[in-house]
Order: structure tokens, then sequence, then C-alpha cells
């Protein structure tokens, strides 16, 4: 970027000396927010003349005509207009990959991974993102990729998704997301969302970063419905965070890059596109701590299944039958009695691609690393391994509190398919299955 012309608004000062941030509180507000007094019309949205020489412009995340409750769109007032851009030119797609994933046969082992290689340095997070899989068709809007990232530089060019949003899951290193809405803090533990089309550039408050993303390219994601629950609960609307208006004033080149359709594709633009003064709308990214999350759990008896830790849905077609649910195993008590407290072995017609952010998983008593993650797809048998089975079986049952570990899962109706990187990884760990090896029979029938 050449010079710095950047206005000293809210935030826009670099890390180290990164200043409190402020956020808007909720999940799929109207929220408004503007940098300069005044820059948000008032009325309407599309005044004759917008507001202190500003150019209107509606992002639109859902068709026009979606049902109120799921409608999202936003109107943002910036210095230029996005549609003021030079042509774009295929660049070079990385390790970056997208839906329809054909390269490989859809595998049903078991299968689990370490964490990615260190890359070469001067790699920013969006040269860092990994594919290792995923299933639907984004250009059908359907489906999902897993994607790992690991970065050791900002970014200095932005980006943007058309082919869905983005859920980013820090598993090492905060990450300063400066969105066309304004910044977002995201340290692990934390987990960021930027909708499709928003444009955005990750800086590293840490020497490196590492992590996880789930790129939806179905239905935005949204809090799950609570039926019996009540009316609290699960991940509770207020603790979601969007961004206050923050915007750069910037004369000078700027690379943009826009994932289409499965490619990149770069135009450099002659002014910075996070130039957004005001905002008002419900298509905005946001931030979530996983240790907000109001875990429920059983009093009684019996494991619960892991839908009672949904965080976040993309619904699908179909009611009740998720494209992706986004589940988190935070700290919790664990107070069953004669139960066998750790998961359960099952086979699930979902598949559950799992992460660890921190410490361990109660059911996996080795192997499962922070950084790593496991793809237990359609069907395959899995559960404890042997240690946690033989462990958690003879266990004397007092209240446990489970607080040393943060992991989660992206649960999908549709198997995984690998990426070839993924399928042939170096990183992919050979012996899995022996984790479930030595499991005896200890059948005694009575005679
Ligand atoms: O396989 C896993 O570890 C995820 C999982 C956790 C749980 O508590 C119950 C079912 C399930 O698939
Ligand atoms: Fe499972």
């Amino acid at each position: 970027m050449s010079g710095d012309t950047r206005k000293a608004t809210e935030g826009l000062s670099h890390p180290p000396h990164l200043p409190h941030l402020s956020y808007l509180s909720g999940f799929g507000n109207e929220h408004s927010s503007e940098a300069v007094p005044g820059a948000l019309p008032e009325g309407r949205n599309s005044p004759q003349r917008a507001p202190l020489g500003l150019y209107a412009e509606q992002l639109s995340g859902t068709a026009f005509t979606e049902p109120r409750a799921h409608n999202r769109r936003s109107w943002l007032y910036r210095i230029r207009p996005s549609a003021a851009h030079p042509a774009f030119t295929r660049v070079d797609n990385g390790a970056l990959r997208t839906a329809p994933f054909t390269e490989s046969v859809p595998d049903p082992n078991r299968l689990r991974w370490n964490p990615l290689p260190v890359p070469p340095a001067g790699t920013d997070f969006l040269a860092g993102l990994w594919t290792l899989g995923g299933n639907g068709d984004a250009a059908q809007r359907t489906g999902m990729a897993v994607h790992l990232y690991h970065a050791n530089a900002s970014m200095e060019r932005v980006f943007g998704d058309s082919d869905g949003e983005l859920l980013i899951v820090p598993e090492h290193g905060g990450l300063l997301l400066r969105t066309e809405f304004g910044l977002l803090r995201a340290e692990p533990g934390h987990i960021a969302l930027v909708p499709r089309g928003v444009r955005f550039r990750v800086e590293l408050l840490d020497e490196e970063a590492r992590g996880y993303v789930c790129e939806n390219y179905g239905a935005p994601f949204r809090l799950p419905d609570l039926g019996p629950i009540g009316a609290n609960g699960l991940a509770n609307a207020r603790d979601f965070q969007a961004p206050v208006a923050a915007y750069e004033d910037v004369e000078g080149e700027v690379e943009v890059v826009n994932k289409f359709c499965g490619n990149l594709w770069s135009a450099t633009y002659a002014h910075s596109p996070l130039d957004v003064v005001a905002w008002h709308g419900n298509h905005v990214p946001y931030v979530y701590d996983l240790r907000r999350f109001n875990v429920i759990g059983t009093i009684s008896y019996d494991h619960p299944d892991p839908s009672i830790f949904t965080v976040l849905t993309s619904p699908s077609d179909t009611p009740g039958l998720a494209g992706i649910d986004f589940v988190v195993f935070a700290p919790r008590w664990l107070v069953g009695e004669d139960t066998f407290r750790p998961p359960y072995f099952h086979r699930n017609v979902m598949s559950e691609y799992m992460g660890l952010i921190e410490g361990a998983y109660d059911a996996k008593a080795e192997g499962f690393v922070p950084g790593g993650g496991s793809l237990h797809n359609m069907m395959s048998a899995h559960g404890p391994d042997r240690e946690t089975f033989d462990r958690a079986s003879a266990a004397e049952l007092r209240p446990q509190k489970v607080d040393d570990g943060l992991a989660f899962m992206f649960e999908t109706r549709w198997p995984v398919t690998l990426t070839p990187q993924a399928a042939g990884a170096e990183h992919l760990q050979r012996r899995y299955d022996d984790v479930w090896q030595g499991l005896e029979r200890h059948f005694r029938p009575l005679r």
C-alpha cells in the first residue's frame, strides 16, 4: 500500500498498540454505526445525495425476497462505491480448494491429522489457507469446506469471499480483522465470522497465527432454536459482537482478492475498499467468545447428544437437518450417575470434522492435539479410544469438572471428501485406527 494516509478514526492504529475496541452487542440485529457523526442518512436508505458526499450501497447476503426473519442485508455509506474498480484477473489459488471436491474418492476411514507444517516466511492469512476437504457445490450455494490456516505475516491485500461466509476459529495467535464494517479482534477461544462478500484484511497480533475455517456455501449461520430449553442458554445472542464503523481513507494501490466459484481473482484498486464511513443492517461480521457458551447437559444420567452444544447452525432445506452445525465442547461439569460420561461409541449419518483449540478432549487420551483435527465421515464407527473407555468405565462418578480443553466440531449433513493434499499429507496420522485396538471382549453370558 503506498503511503499511509489512514485517518485517525477509531481503532485504526497498528498492533501492538491496539486500543480497546468498541462493539455492538447482539445476533442478527438491525445494527447501525457511523464513524463520523451525520454519515448515516435518516429516514431512508438511499437519499438523492447521501450525507457527507458518501455513496450509498446495499450488500445483500440473502435473496431480496427471503422471509424477513432470515433476510440479511446491510447498507453501506462509503467514500467510493464498490463498483469503482478495474477488471479482476486470475491469480494462483495456493492451497485453497472449493467444492465440488472430485479429485479424490470419499473415504469411510477414521482420519486424524497433526497440525499443518510451518509455512514459508511472509505467508499471510489468505496464502496460509489450506483446504482439507468439504462437500456440496459452491456455485449451487450448498455445502461447506474445511480449511486450516497457518500464517506468519499480516495481509497487505484485502480479501472477499463470494462463495460463502467464513467462520474463523483461531487456535494460536490473535487476529485483527479490518473489515468494511470496522475492526474485530479474535483471540484463540473466540470465533470470528465474515459474511459472504464482505471485504476484510487479517493482521496478526502475534508472530504467528494458526487455526481453522469453515467456509459455509449455504444459508448463513444462525442461532439454533432452543425448544424446551427456554428463552436463554447455549450461545446467548447478546454475546455476539459486531464492529463499530471505522474506515480507511487511502488513495493509492490496494490489491483486492476475490474468491469466486473456487478461484482467486485479483484487481488493483486505486483506493482502499475498507472505506465505509457508516453502515446499518444485519449482514455484518461478528466475534464471539466461546467461553461465554452456556453449556447445558445432563443432571441425571446418560451423555446427551452433542447437538446440545450447538453454537451456530446453517439450516438446509429439510427442517432439523443442518447443512452445518458448529458445536463447541466447552468447560463443564459432569455429574451423570451410572453413566459412561465421555462421548459414547457411535455411528452417525452426519459427518464430523473436529478440531482442538486448547488442551485435551475427553474422548481421546492422546493424539488429538491443538491445531490438529479428525474426520469421522458418515456412518464411520468411532468414540472413546481404548484408554478413555477403560478409564471412564472404572471411574468413581463424583462430580467432575472438565475444564482442561476447548474442542469444536463442524458437523455436516454430507460426507466430507478430502483434497488430495489432505489425503496424502505428511501430517496425516497413519495409525489412527490403533486407538481402538485392544478393546477387549468383556461379554460373560449368564449361565
Ligand atoms: O465424536 C465425537 O467426539 C463428537 C461427539 C461428541 C459427543 O459428546 C457425542 C457424540 C459425538 O459425535
Ligand atoms: Fe462423533
